[in-house]
């Protein structure tokens, strides 16, 4: 069953959830010498790397020792100011000393692959990282965070886009009602073989998908519903997100 933390607002929010990430991160390498975490594209994702960059506790993290993925990526050519890796650089990794070994962008639109062979060339990168114990062709991440659309679509799985259906790790979605139109995504299993999945979703709009994403819905309709860590799924929602959900749950963590 997944946990609900409620903030007050957006900026709260991403405060918190950047603390808390700095927390993970720090107790995954205590315990495995290393890290796996995987970042969201979208403006609450992107906040939340802001707000780690400029935290106190920040560099409690090893960040040489930290690998970083992304859950989806717009296929657009490299450095494109719409691509969740350029803001992600621009938010956090270009402020913290990461090892650029261990940071694995999704292939651009310049790299003369089609977004199928990209998406291939992605998983090969996943398979490539695994370690022992790890389930399948994907690592272990430690935390894989994800944004939450209106439609209640995370990463770029859409409702009822083929990629919802897909057993392969990455997939190339087309047609994507978010623009733009052509994307790289991981796919539900693979987002399943995180430790811990974190949805965020700050405003109004979200509201209705965050209601449903913690119903048993199907995810064919509702992919937030299929997003589920294997020891732990985390929504974090500031008040106006969780605006639906019931009362013993939506009561905030502060006032
Ligand atoms: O590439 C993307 O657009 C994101 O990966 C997408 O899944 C995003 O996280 C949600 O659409 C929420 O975006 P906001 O936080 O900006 O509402």
């Amino acid at each position: 069953m997944p946990s609900v933390v409620v903030h007050r607002d957006q900026d709260l929010l991403a405060k918190a959830v950047a603390a808390r990430l700095v927390t993970r991160l720090v107790d995954a390498q205590s315990a495995s010498g290393g890290a796996h975490v995987v970042l969201t594209g979208g403006g609450v994702g992107t906040a939340v790397l802001a707000e780690l960059a400029a935290a106190p506790a920040r560099d409690a993290v090893d960040w040489r020792n930290v690998d970083i993925w992304w859950g989806d990526e717009r296929y657009l050519p490299s450095g494109h100011e719409e691509r969740n890796e350029t803001g992600a650089r621009a938010a956090l990794l270009d402020h913290v000393d990461v090892d650029e070994r261990r940071v694995h962008p999704m292939p651009a639109s310049d790299s003369g692959l089609s977004p199928e062979d990209a998406a291939q060339k992605y998983a090969e990168e996943l398979r490539k990282a695994t370690r022992p114990g790890d389930h399948g062709d994907v690592p272990s991440f430690d935390v894989l965070m994800l944004g939450l659309g209106p439609d209640a679509h995370v990463a770029s799985l859409f409702p009822g886009l083929p990629a919802l259906q897909e057993s392969r790790p990455v997939v190339a979605v087309h047609g994507a009602p978010k623009p733009p139109p052509t994307r790289l995504s991981l796919t539900l299993p693979a987002l399943r073989t995180a430790g811990e999945v974190w949805i965020i979703a700050a405003g109004e709009s979200k509201a209705k998908a965050a209601r449903l994403a913690l119903s048993d819905a199907d995810p064919a309709e509702v992919p937030a519903a299929g997003a589920r860590g294997n020891q732990r799924t985390l929504f974090v929602l500031d008040q106006a997100a969780a605006g639906e959900l019931p009362p013993d749950i939506s009561r905030p963590a502060s006032r």
